[in-house]
This record gives C-alpha cells, structure tokens and sequence, in this order.
C-alpha cells in the first residue's frame, strides 16, 4: 500500500531553487532513508511531506489525500498518523520525564501503558529527571517514546542518531526497527551515518544538486558494485 507518493516536486527560499524535482514513494512497513550534503534539502524535503512546509510545484500525496489545496480538517487527520522526531529540542525543559509521557498519552488518547513504556525503553533510572538535564542520547529517546505514544502510520526522524555514542545509536535503532516490525508502520529519515543506511534501511534517497539521483534498495547499490553506501555516496556526490 502507498503511503507517500511525490512527484517532481520543487521548493524555493526566494531565489534559492533547493528541491528541482523529487519523485518519491514510501510503501507501508518501509524504513527509507534520504542523504545528500548539508544544505542538500532533506530537511525541506521532510518538512513538505510531514505537511508543515508548503512547496512551489509537483504532487505530494500522503495517506491518499493530495496535499495541494487539502481542507484543513482533513490535513488535521493526516497529521493525527504522522509523528515527527526533530533533533533535540529544549521545549519540554521544565518537565520531568514520567510528566512528559503522562502529557503526551493525554494529547494522544494513548492506550499504551506507560509504565511498560518505561521498562521497554530503560528509562526507569531516569523518569524523575527533568528532560533539560538528560543527556543528548537520552533526549533522543524520549523523544522516541513521546513519538510512539500517538501510534503512528508514519515516523519521520531528522538526523535521530546525530551526536550519539555507538551504544545510544544501536538502542534507537533497535527501538525504530522494532515499533516497524511490530506495527507495520513507515519511517522515514535523515541521516549523515552510511553505515545506519546500509544496516537498517530498505530503501535510500540521494538528494544532488536538488534532484533525487538515485532511489532504489541498498542491495540494489550495493549491486552495483560499491563496496558500501558510504563509497556509493563519496562516489556520487561532490563536496
Ligand atoms: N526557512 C528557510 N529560509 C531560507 N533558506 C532556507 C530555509 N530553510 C532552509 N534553507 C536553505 O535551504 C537549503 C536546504 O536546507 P535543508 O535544511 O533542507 O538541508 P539539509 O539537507 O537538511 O541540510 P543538513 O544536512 O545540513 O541538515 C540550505 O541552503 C538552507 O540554508
């Protein structure tokens, strides 16, 4: 089932063409990640389909509804199965932990029992700690969890594992593959880490020179004869 559909997709700042046509599909259950140098437009790109950023031309559909002209409550509804993982944030500093995911299940009309959550994602040593005192890997996963609470269709996750030591990236991750395995839901991400590409993703998307260069499975590059993502994208793109 098609989740996300876009097609020649562009976005301007003023003059500043960044995206020039992106043509690009998430299936349900998919993990596709997208890569390009800084300043490539993955974040712009993101921010189109998590519905909070508008674009010049093209079409993007997310859950079946074209985007373009869409009423307000039905983007509302779109926007209830979409959760989004931003890099770490300080918006919730004066909250403790357990507040916070008390907070959030509120918000979402969760029925996940927050004491399982809290288990699941270790966070028991750290539930009456304010998030502001959490370090960088544990934000991140709070942020995580906070995310899994709405349930979503799909997950989108800027640069989730940006800055975290091995062992914080390998939690993450095991926690973004298994909320896929287990609810069959699509993710999303940016990433600077070709190793996380080649590990977790099914699908990847280069961004160059505003265009999608290439988007197609990472058995499908490596096929090609690169000995990993990470000569593929050396390969490709130019400083
Ligand atoms: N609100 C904005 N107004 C003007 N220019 C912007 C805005 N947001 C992004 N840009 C510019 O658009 C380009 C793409 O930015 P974007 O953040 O989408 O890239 P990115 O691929 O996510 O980069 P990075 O890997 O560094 O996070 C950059 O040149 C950036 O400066």
């Amino acid at each position: 089932m098609s989740i996300i559909k876009v097609k020649n997709l562009q976005k301007s700042y003023g003059k500043h063409q960044v995206l020039k046509g992106i043509d690009f599909q998430a299936q349900a259950g998919e993990i596709i990640g997208v890569i390009g140098k800084n300043g490539a437009g993955k974040s712009t790109f993101l921010e189109i389909i998590m519905t909070i950023k508008d674009y010049d031309a093209g079409e993007v559909i997310v859950l079946g509804e074209n985007l373009d002209g869409i009423a307000t409550n039905r983007l509302e509804q779109i926007r209830k199965d979409i959760a989004v993982v931003l890099q770490p944030t300080q918006f919730y500093k004066n909250l403790k932990v357990i507040e916070l995911l008390r907070l959030f299940k509120a918000y979402y009309q969760s029925d996940i029992d927050i004491n399982k959550m809290i288990d699941d994602f270790k966070l028991n040593a750290h539930k009456k700690k304010y998030f502001a005192k959490l370090s960088g890997g544990w934000k991140q996963i709070v942020s995580l969890a906070i995310a899994f609470l709405s349930n979503p269709k799909i997950l989108i996750l800027d640069e989730p594992t940006t800055g975290l030591d091995p062992h914080m990236r390998n939690i993450l991750w095991s926690y973004i593959t298994n909320y896929n395995k287990n609810n069959g839901g699509t993710v999303i991400l940016t990433t600077h880490y070709m190793d996380e590409i080649e590990m977790y993703c099914d699908k990847v998307m280069l961004i160059n020179e505003g265009k999608n260069e290439l988007f197609a499975t990472t058995e499908n590059i490596l096929a090609l004869g690169y000995k990993s993502i990470h000569e593929f994208y050396l390969n490709k793109v130019s400083i």
